[in-house]
């Protein structure tokens, strides 16, 4: 998928503006090829779902599947609360059988009552005979109600802590994945939606906890009901076939609309981003960019609106019909019933206790359903995030690497005929490329925008694995090594930083070392940030964000030097640097690279830039064109070698003037 437009695509935009313009320059109406305003040249296609397979198997799932996973939901439902707060889980478990007991307790008291009062004899007997199952219908009508709140407050407990460990487990999950994965076609799908079954994981407990509630009450009415005539149950659960099938392929057709719509609100929610958060709210502004981007946000939302109003609305339809349906079969229920009474095959008093048993059942059998349906829809989104924590889609880097640990901190990072292609990708990005990093050498990568540097820099630090050929830290292959534990002897100076609302410290030392003053100032002097520090509130502990009360908002280039910092601080084998001084000025960049032979001399280091004159500092040049190494050297020998890098070079030293 690509937002950029290609030179056809965008000679046509251009093109169709300018034929939206009349001999005298004046708009005209929009001709028929002209893009609406506000419409971008991306359609809303391009942003659809198209895991075929999930699609397949969501419109595979039926009244059978759910009545086969129901079970099983509610039971891994009360796995994971007891596996969060074991009191909430055995409270909430006990409140239901409780209800279902005082609910079986209250069916039968009220037929006693029944039989009771209307037995012959004084009534004021009749009544003293009736007082203590009245007292017991009281006693368990209140006894119900406080078990409901009950379950109110231990749900309310719940719920945050469930919440908070499935956004836990999907962080975990995030982090543990191949960083290449990103780029795989349909991970990021994959991803959101085993985000949203990490959210609805409380509302799986809820909707557990509801099922389990109707199914006690129904338990306690069907028990009653088989008393007092065996045939009324059998009727009334057959009566609720036909709504338990409209309400699941309802639920099945929302689930799917939540499918399809993933990849649109994926979108959705990256616009807003962009539109709302201080990182791109100066170039939304200057470049007018909001009216565009609100219109093209106003048209996706559309176009996800219309699919889910469509869902709502046929599953509305699904849930009529099946009501529908539903009232003709209770209707025969209440029919039978009648006609039990009125052949003689059930005495009145009976007749009292079935009716009230029958509309307590007929209330439970319906929560059972909905609920049920409900629960089997939110148990599909679950079940996303748990294919996505398996590793169903390949991502997880337990799966593609060894658990091999160096003994020692490793001294030589090489690169053998390496080829890589990033997946979902037309062609390779790097082509039997090789290259060798000692300790105590600053090696260069040099080449033209898209030559390769980024990627072949994440192939040595073991962010990606080759697709072909060999990396490797002193003969192990990157391959067969523990990733967290290789990244010990990594630090990285990323094109594009993470700047993290944490404290100075923090943001330097992640954790990790003794995060004393002594040695986090070491390392600030080498990148240049100490100079800042006079400035900052509370020192390295001033947090660094404008966004929260107390922090303070930093430069673009005192931002670079914190990322130096960071790198300079982890003091590793191997320190690679992709443009770290692109945002710096003359005097903070100059420091940084005369402090580069000193900080080479117990590590390789590799170092990306396009400031060609900063290139003299490397020990050797390996210049990248189109994926490929097209020349190799030290800078004297490459500036006077006829050759990419001369011309380059050369330009350079010309617009320097
Ligand atoms: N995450 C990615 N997914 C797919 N293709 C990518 C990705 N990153 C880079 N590429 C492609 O790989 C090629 C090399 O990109 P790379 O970022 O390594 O170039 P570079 O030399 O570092 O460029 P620059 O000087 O602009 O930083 C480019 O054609 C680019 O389009």
């Amino acid at each position: 998928m690509s937002l950029s437009l290609t030179t056809d695509e965008r000679e046509a935009d251009v093109t169709s503006a300018r034929t939206a313009k009349n001999p005298e320059g004046e708009p005209s109406a929009p001709t028929t090829t002209a893009p609406p305003a506000n419409a971008g040249t991306v359609p809303e296609e391009e942003f659809l779902y198209r895991d075929e397979s999930r699609l397949r198997a969501g419109a595979q799932l039926t009244t059978g599947t759910m009545a086969r996973r129901l079970p099983a939901l509610v039971l891994r439902s009360l796995r994971m609360a007891w596996e969060v707060d074991r009191v909430a889980a055995a409270g909430l478990l006990a409140c239901q059988v409780g209800t279902g007991v005082l609910a079986a307790m209250g069916l039968l008291a009220v037929t006693g009552t029944i039989t009771a009062l209307i037995s012959s004899g004084d009534i004021t007997d009749r009544l003293w005979e009736a007082a203590p199952q009245l007292a017991v219908i009281a006693t368990a009508a209140g006894l119900r109600a406080l078990l409901g709140v009950a379950v109110t407050w231990l749900t309310g407990r719940l719920r945050p802590v469930l919440a908070r460990a499935a956004e836990l487990t999907m962080i975990e999950a995030a982090l543990g994945a191949e960083f290449a994965a990103n780029n795989r076609p349909g991970y990021n799908d994959a991803y959101d939606i085993a985000d949203r079954g990490a959210q609805v994981t409380p509302d799986l407990v809820e909707e557990a906890q509801d099922v389990l509630a109707s199914t006690a009450t129904l338990a306690a009415g069907a028990a009653v009901l088989t008393i007092l005539h065996p045939v009324l149950l059998p009727l009334l659960l057959l009566a609720c076939l036909p709504q338990a099938a409209a309400y699941v392929r309802a639920a099945r057709v929302l689930y799917l609309a939540g499918l399809e719509t993933s990849g649109r609100r994926r979108m959705l929610a990256k616009l807003r981003w962009h539109m709302a958060y201080m990182e791109s709210s100066e170039e939304m502004r200057a470049c007018l960019a909001g009216p565009f981007l609100t219109g093209r946000y106003r048209r996706l939302a559309a176009s996800v609106n219309a699919s889910e109003r469509r869902a709502a609305d046929t599953g509305a339809w699904m849930r009529l019909g099946g009501a529908a349906a539903g009232g003709a079969a209770s209707a025969t229920v209440w029919g039978a019933l009648l006609w039990l009474l009125s052949s003689g095959r059930m005495d009145l008093a009976s007749g009292g206790g079935a009716v009230l048993a029958l509309q307590t059942a007929t209330g439970s059998v319906r929560g059972v359903i909905q609920g049920g349906a409900r629960l089997v829809r939110t148990g599909w989104y679950v079940q996303d995030w748990q294919r996505f924590l398996d590793n169903a889609h390949g991502q997880a880097m337990t799966a593609s690497r060894g658990t091999a640990v160096l003994p020692a901190a490793p001294e030589r990072f090489e690169v053998r005929d390496v080829t890589y292609r990033y997946d979902g990708a037309a062609r390779d990005s790097l082509r039997g490329v090789s290259l060798q990093v000692r300790k105590g050498e600053i090696v260069a990568l040099v080449g033209e925008n898209g030559s390769g540097k980024s990627t072949l820099s994440r192939l040595v630090c073991g962010l990606l694995l080759p697709t072909s050929g060999t990396v490797a830290w002193d003969r192990t292959a990157t391959t067969a090594l523990d990733p967290w534990e290789a990244w010990k002897h990594v630090a990285l100076v990323p094109q594009r930083f993470a700047c993290l609302p944490l404290s100075m410290r923090d943001n330097v030392t992640f954790g990790q070392g003794d995060a004393s003053d002594a040695a986090v100032l070491a390392a600030c002097e080498a990148s240049g940030a100490d100079g800042m520090l006079p400035q900052l509130r509370s020192g390295l502990d001033t947090l660094l964000t404008s966004e929260w009360f107390g922090g303070q908002q930093l430069s673009g280039g005192q931002w670079q030097r914190i990322v130096l910092t960071r790198a300079f601080y982890r003091r590793t084998s191997l320190l690679v640097m992709d443009e770290p001084t692109a945002a710096l000025d003359a005097r903070a960049e100059h420091r940084v690279f005369t402090g580069l032979r000193e900080l080479a001399k117990d590590r390789g280091v590799l170092l990306i830039t396009h400031r060609l004159a900063n290139v003299a500092v490397a020990d050797r040049i390996v210049v990248l064109d189109d994926g490929r190494v097209v020349q190799e050297g030290t800078y004297d020998r490459l500036t006077r070698e006829p050759g990419l890098f001369q011309s380059l070079w050369k330009l350079q030293q010309r617009t320097a003037g």
